[in-house]
């Protein structure tokens, strides 16, 4: 697999099972991706390291999963002046409202693109990926529309 496009990054292992929904559609895709355990709180040398090289390393989005007080997205948008779409990963004791709550509301002048709680989030983390990697290559911006024309032709109009 060529160079990494797009890095996916989670606070904890225990975010994969969330996690490689994005992983997984950015694949179908054929856009290459990796994904690494990096934390705010636990790993904050390997938070910085990362991002503040992303960049140069050929990364053009991160996606970055966290839960509970998930300071991971906000952080590493702090260091890089890349996209940072974010996945306020399920938790046990609040459902994900603590992910999304500490996720979203950044400050002025740090943008983070905040997607659902959980799967969902984490689907459409990697279909937001797709979509600003298509707006410079052509090839992708075809493939991604075929893709929404198979997921609108595949909604029934009937109820049952
Ligand atoms: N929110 C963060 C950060 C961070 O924001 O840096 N690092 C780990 N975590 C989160 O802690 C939760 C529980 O982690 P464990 O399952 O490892 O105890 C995970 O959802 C992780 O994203």
């Amino acid at each position: 697999m060529s160079k990494a496009k797009v890095a996916v990054v989670m606070g904890s292992r225990s975010d994969w099972p969330t996690m490689k929904l994005a992983v997984e559609l950015i694949e179908e895709f054929g856009v290459s991706v990796e994904a690494k355990v990096v934390s705010a709180h636990r790993t904050p040398e390997r938070l910085c390291e990362f991002a503040t090289q992303a960049k140069d390393n050929g990364i053009q989005v991160i996606i970055a999963g966290a839960g509970g007080a998930a300071h991971l997205p906000g952080m590493v948008a702090s260091m890089t002046t890349l996209p940072v779409v974010a996945v306020p990963v399920m938790s046990k004791a609040l459902n994900g409202v603590d992910s999304l709550l500490s996720i979203v509301q950044m400050p002025k002048g740090v943008a983070v693109a905040t997607q659902a709680i959980g799967e969902p989030g984490a689907f459409n983390a990697g279909l937001m990926a797709v979509q600003i990697l298509a707006l410079s290559d052509p090839e992708l911006a075809k493939a991604l529309q075929a893709w929404k024309d198979r997921q609108t032709d595949s909604v029934p109009v009937e109820v049952e």
